[in-house]
């Protein structure tokens, strides 16, 4: 078995930067990860389920395991000297790291700490999202909000964690997908999936039906064109939606398939944060053959003007990217 900072190093040299920082980066994402997966995996025996007395600046209530899964990865990201500071979908505010770092450490991460969060309490998979940049305000001066709204096409990494039948990190560099599955008895994060690729064809679609009368009418027509009967095309499509972005999408890189959070009569610019939830899976997708876009561009081609914007998201095999695309535009 190859673990997670084994194959880090080994696959070191691809990596543009210096030698060292991505996998102290790697692993410091999965030691706060293991820490929520031990929560999670016994949640029904703790006080961990439920909401928190506070919401987030989108006006979602937080639940206790948000909380805890943002404080997690702030305290491990913080034990590391490479990251700057970071922005995270619990935190209003850029969230500066202390101690010169600032001024000194090369990168920064965007963080959705807990995906999914509807989820929790009914011990369905939830997961985890990061995105990392390198900084673009020079070394010496304080980092600022530039060097979180960069475009998804200038991420040098980013990943996400599945909280599910079994917990597995996955991520990319720019380098191709790669999967490590949790083993516990080592408490180590193993390769299970090297190289992920989508499969070049799929026959299953993931949105929120209940969603229907809100959506455009391109969204309704692709989705009468997934639900008609034609052998050829293997149509009628399966549906499948788990409400965690995570989940749909990783079952999709495995299986085939789009998953598609369209903009709403109750989300006019779409529900998912093209930051930490959007741009890191869309780097994902892109590196394991996918497509992904917001109904009119590339996502990782916006230029990104606030923290916690949202964005119309549709990502997955390129085929059924393009027909929804045709049904969009036509
Ligand atoms: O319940 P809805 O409206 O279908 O939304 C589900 C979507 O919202 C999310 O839960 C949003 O993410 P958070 O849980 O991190 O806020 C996604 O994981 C999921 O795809
Ligand atoms: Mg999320
Ligand atoms: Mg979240």
């Amino acid at each position: 078995m190859i673990t997670l900072s084994e194959f880090v190093y080994a696959k070191q040299h691809q990596f543009a930067y210096a030698t060292g920082e991505l996998s102290a980066l790697l692993s410091s994402i999965a030691t706060a990860a293991r820490f929520i997966n031990r929560e999670i995996s016994k949640a029904g025996l703790s006080d961990i389920l439920g909401f928190n007395e506070s919401s987030n600046i989108q006006g979602e209530a937080q639940t206790k395991l948000d909380v805890l899964a943002n404080e997690r990865f702030k305290k491990a990201l913080i034990s590391r000297g490479e990251v700057a500071g970071i922005a995270s979908e619990e935190d209003d505010d850029l969230v500066i790291f202390e101690g010169g770092r600032s001024q000194t450490s090369k990168y920064v991460v965007l963080i959705d700490p807990l995906d999914g969060s509807s989820n929790i309490d009914v011990n369905v998979p939830v997961g985890t999202i990061f995105s990392i940049y390198r900084r673009v305000t020079p070394i010496g001066q304080n980092i600022a909000i530039d060097d979180f709204l960069q475009p998804g096409n200038k991420q040098v990494a980013a990943g996400y964690v599945l909280y599910g039948s079994s917990t597995l990190l996955v991520y990319t560099t720019g380098q191709g997908v790669h999967g490590f599955t949790y083993e516990p008895s080592l408490g180590m994060f193993c390769l299970s999936n090297e190289n992920m690729s989508f499969p070049e064809f799929g026959n299953t679609y993931s949105i929120n039906e209940g969603n229907y009368l809100k959506f455009p009418d391109g969204v309704k027509k692709y989705m009468k064109y997934c639900q008609e009967i034609d052998k050829e095309t293997h149509r009628p499509y399966n549906s499948r939606y788990i409400g965690s972005l995570v989940a749909d999408f990783h079952r999709n890189i495995l299986k085939g398939g789009i998953f598609m959070y369209p903009n709403t009569a109750s989300y006019p610019d779409g529900k998912l944060r093209l930051l930490y939830e959007c741009n890191p899976v869309a780097f994902i997708a892109e590196q394991a053959g996918a497509k992904a876009t917001d109904g009119f561009q590339r996502i990782l081609d916006i230029q990104p003007t606030s923290l916690h914007e949202r964005s119309p998201f549709f990502v997955g095999t390129p085929s059924m990217v393009d027909q929804l695309m045709h049904f969009l535009t036509s």
